[in-house]
């Protein structure tokens, strides 16, 4: 068993990514005592049946008292209040760190209340499902998985590292990036691509009339990815498009005028810009497949 990082670590919020962390953290033997708090009655209570948490609090103060790290495990939103709440009640010497899909809006919105003494480390988890709540939670969930820290200025580097090796305990590996860059590339390989999924789901809704039950019967892969996508938690996806609009926005613009030039091409019957757009886009997935980085993927090591 690996020696304890942390003897009190408290889990502000008990959905998928809190009751994942409560399992690793407890399969490596990385923590003592783990408090945790939701905000619904309902979601402590099955907490406190599923034996998430070795004790459930009713109230977010209870939970970080004596904590030496405590977590934020809400919505991107609703992390500003929450830390309001509890910086009176951290103990010196703690820390805080978040999961939030972004960063740079949590740190604003976390970052002013946080007392002098007390560490912030931000991090963010690449790994995630479409299911919510905390009977969602699994151990594995971060096995070979990123997490990105995103230390603010200031922050003493063994605290960083203390919340790295916690991360590595967990099964994932560990990067550190600022805030900035983090948004603008969460915004491509994550945020976008949400839209897009949401975006096509409610297209083939729209078409339910004429297509009957047919988009489900005969979708493909690729449609079968989106309806899971577009399955995910409203609130938190709520959250992360107003609280990363500008990296969205961005993204979402080049997106438009590469779809508008596809669209002309296809009116055209221009087939040259085509075939020239998916031989690039078939390089760049044959150089993540080389590179080892989807080892997800059904037919890694197969495609050539
Ligand atoms: N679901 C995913 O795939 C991933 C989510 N994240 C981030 O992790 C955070 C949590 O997401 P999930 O665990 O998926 O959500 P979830 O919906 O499963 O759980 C959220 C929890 O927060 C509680 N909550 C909501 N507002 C609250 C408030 N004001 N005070 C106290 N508790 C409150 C809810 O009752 C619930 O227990 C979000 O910030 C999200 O952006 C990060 C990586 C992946
Ligand atoms: O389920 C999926 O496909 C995901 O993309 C999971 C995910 C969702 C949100 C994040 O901030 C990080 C990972």
């Amino acid at each position: 068993m690996s020696e304890v990082i942390y003897k009190r670590v408290a889990l502000i919020g008990l959905g998928l990514i809190a009751s994942s962390m409560f399992w690793a953290m407890k399969r490596g033997g990385l923590v003592g005592e783990v408090t945790g708090f939701a905000r619904s009655a309902e979601t402590r209570e099955t907490a406190r049946r599923i034996g998430l948490c070795d004790r459930v609090c009713d109230s977010a103060v209870d939970a970080v008292q004596d904590a030496d790290l405590v977590v934020l495990c809400v919505p991107v939103g609703a992390m500003g209040a929450v830390a309001a709440e509890i910086a009176p009640h951290l103990k010196p010497g703690a820390t805080v760190s978040d999961v939030g899909s972004v960063k740079k809006h949590v740190i604003e919105a976390v970052a002013p209340h946080l007392p002098d003494g007390v560490h912030f480390v931000p991090a963010h988890p690449l790994a995630g499902t479409e299911h919510s709540g905390p009977e969602a939670g699994f151990a594995e969930l971060y096995d070979n998985r990123w997490c990105i820290l995103v230390p603010v200025e200031g922050t003493e580097p063994k605290a960083t590292a203390r919340l790295r090796s916690l991360w590595e305990g967990m099964g994932a590996n560990v990067d550190e990036m600022d805030a900035d860059h983090h948004d603008l590339v969460l915004a491509v390989t994550s945020h976008a691509p949400h839209l897009i999924a949401y975006t096509m789901v409610g297209v083939a809704d729209d078409l339910r009339r004429v297509t009957d039950s047919e988009v489900i019967k005969y979708s493909a892969a690729g449609f079968r990815d989106f309806t899971r996508i577009a399955a995910s938690d409203p609130t938190m996806w709520r959250d992360v498009f107003l609280t990363n609009k500008d990296a969205t926005l961005e993204i979402l613009g080049r997106f438009t005028e590469e779809l508008f030039a596809l669209q002309r091409a296809i009116r055209t019957g221009d087939g040259d810009h085509l075939h020239a757009y998916f031989t690039r886009t078939r390089a760049i997935r044959r150089g993540i497949i080389e590179a080892g980085q989807d080892t997800d993927a059904p037919n890694f090591g197969r495609e050539s």
